[in-house]
């Protein structure tokens, strides 16, 4: 069945947990299909794992319309988010309308995913209000790594704690229907997923979220610039691709690939005429 805001939304309702994973291509996209996960996003984190920038500052709209598109002919069913990257939305709610209505128009999406708590509420309340689902995005949002000084746990002390909270609350009012929460302390984590009615998806914010969001290439291995604490390798993807590389360069190089089976055929007769020739 296809997923919906109102069956994610239900979910929470029933006690069951939402998966999602990023996804930046069409292949993936047909592979998480067949697994049964409920949401993809279509994360700015393309600009780390996928084009080899230091964050996610970089990314432009072209680059997330070019992924979406590709994304979404890949899918039936899953319900695809995609990322607002920096610098499409902080201007203006005018800005942050338009390119959330590209985002949209130019991919065949389902939603839209921005950052930041109280500072985005008119944003998310004028986007949603055009008829555009809003997932919310807090507690230590990539966006803002320079203001953060680092790609660091949020919301350790009460104020801190207490102001994710309160975006929580905020994102929530402003008509997001999901938010990630991405590092920030478990308990706290727990805590505003009780609080909230909307579904909160973690990334480095323990089991008491409603769901879980990882970015495809840490969860097999395939990413090693860094390893965040919250990634697990679901399985080493990385060392089977370099094993079939190194595979494929030792068939070559001793001449056993390609083989007869992976040949085309043509009549003796031609080949000897054009030797004659
Ligand atoms: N491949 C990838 N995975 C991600 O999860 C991800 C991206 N890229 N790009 C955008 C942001 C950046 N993120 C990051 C990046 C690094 C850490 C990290 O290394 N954290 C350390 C230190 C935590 C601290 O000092 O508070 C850790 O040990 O988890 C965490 C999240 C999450 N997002
Ligand atoms: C890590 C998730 C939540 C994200 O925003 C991304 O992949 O860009
Ligand atoms: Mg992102």
């Amino acid at each position: 069945m296809k997923n919906t805001v109102a069956s994610l939304l239900k979910m929470k309702e029933n006690g069951e947990k939402i998966s999602m994973l990023t996804c930046y291509d069409y292949s993936t996209a047909k592979l998480m299909e067949a697994s049964g996960i409920n949401m993809i996003l279509v994360g700015d984190s393309l600009g780390n794992t996928m084009l080899g920038y230091k964050d996610t500052l970089s990314v432009t709209m072209e680059d997330m319309i070019h992924h979406g598109a590709a994304v979404v002919r890949g899918v039936k069913q899953t319900f695809v988010v995609m990322d607002m990257p920096f610098m499409s939305y902080q201007p203006s709610v005018y800005d942050a309308v338009v390119n959330a209505g590209r985002l949209i128009k130019e991919t065949g999406a389902n939603a839209v995913k921005l950052e930041g708590g109280a500072a985005v509420k008119e944003h998310i309340r004028a986007i949603t209000d055009s008829g555009i689902p809003v997932v919310a995005h807090i507690g230590m949002t990539p966006q803002s790594v320079n203001a953060f000084g680092g790609f660091k746990v949020q919301g350790k002390n009460e104020k801190a704690a207490e102001q994710i909270l309160q975006d929580a609350y905020d994102v929530q009012e402003a008509g997001a229907f999901a938010v990630v929460l991405e590092c920030v302390p478990a308990k706290l984590a727990a805590l505003i997923s009780e609080k909230l009615m909307i579904p909160t998806i973690g990334i480095g914010a323990g089991a008491g979220c409603d769901g879980q969001v990882l970015v495809w290439q840490d969860m097999l291995g395939l990413f090693s610039d860094y390893v965040p604490k919250f990634v697990k390798h679901f399985a080493n993807v990385g060392d089977i691709m370099v094993k079939a590389f190194n595979d494929y360069d030792q068939e070559v190089k001793e001449g056993t690939f390609p083989a007869q089976a992976h040949e085309f055929k043509i009549d003796d007769e031609i080949v000897e005429k054009l030797k004659e020739k």
